[in-house]
């Protein structure tokens, strides 16, 4: 029976998330593994390396990894990989992780998947941080692709008057509700999700602070100024590397597409 063809913005997934994982994660290393469906792809490059055989130089067999979910922990434990947890870690080698835009600065926006605050942590803690996508994620100015709204995760009492803050800003603020339960969106962390649209976001260092001090944002999906790099996967198979100096770079994707590792 003929392989069926993967969908083009998978492949473009996959091809993002493993050139990552090949280039930033080497045994021994600790690993922040974030949240979404590209990093699921990462998760099974990293679980095809721990089945190398021995002497390979892309072989894992003592690296560890810390999720920045429960989705991310489930993936980690079924491919049998290492699970570290963030509060015994000071210091981690590098995370990874999905984004929903990203500019040329690589600000990001991220917690379309509702993990922020964790996702925050994560990143925060890693010497490295590496963004993974596709190409519909790549955008001239954080606001314009993701037209969603900058996912918060809000303490559930204050809600209410965060989203009145919000709207006074000029924002376009809803309560992410759930789809298979009635009520709203609750983090692993038992937060709601408000996603605050402002249109394209001129200043965004700028922003982020103003979201942080809105009282009751635990944590915002603005990534500003912590990525080192992100790779973003083509429609025609291959990956283009942008820099945190603004430079972008297309790269080879070959390998990263490959069965085996
Ligand atoms: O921030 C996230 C979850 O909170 C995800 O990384 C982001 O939403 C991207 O997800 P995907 O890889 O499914 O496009």
């Amino acid at each position: 029976m003929a392989a069926t063809a993967m969908d083009p913005v998978e492949a473009a997934k996959r091809a993002a998330a493993e050139k990552a994982v090949d280039e930033f994660v080497r045994d021994g290393m600790v690993v922040g593994i974030g949240s979404g469906s590209t990093i699921v792809y990462a998760v099974h490059r990293l679980a095809a390396r721990a089945k190398l055989p021995e002497g390979d130089p892309l072989r894992i067999s003592t690296a560890v990894f810390v999720p920045t979910s429960f989705q991310s922990r489930q993936l980690l434990a079924e491919a049998g990989l290492t699970v570290a947890e963030l509060a015994t870690r000071e210091v981690l080698d590098v995370a990874i992780d999905g984004a929903d835009e990203v500019d040329k600065s690589l600000n990001c926006i991220k917690g379309g998947g509702g993990c922020q605050l964790e996702e925050k942590l994560v990143a925060s803690a890693a010497r490295k941080f590496v963004v993974v996508a596709d190409h519909r994620k790549q955008s001239e100015r954080l606001g314009t692709c993701w037209t969603k709204g900058v996912p918060l995760e809000i303490a559930p009492s204050g809600y209410r008057l965060a989203m009145r803050l919000l709207a006074a800003k000029g924002a376009t603020a809803t309560l992410r509700m759930a789809k298979s339960k009635a009520g709203p969106v609750v983090t692993d962390g038992g937060h709601f999700v408000v996603d605050a649209h402002f249109g394209g976001i001129e200043d965004v260092p700028a922003m982020e602070r103003w979201l942080k001090a809105v009282p009751g944002v635990l944590e915002t999906g603005i990534f500003c100024g912590m990525a080192s790099k992100a790779f973003f996967g083509q429609a025609d198979g291959s990956v283009v590397e942008w820099a945190a100096d603004g430079n972008a770079t297309p790269v080879a994707a070959a390998e990263a597409g490959s069965e085996s590792a």
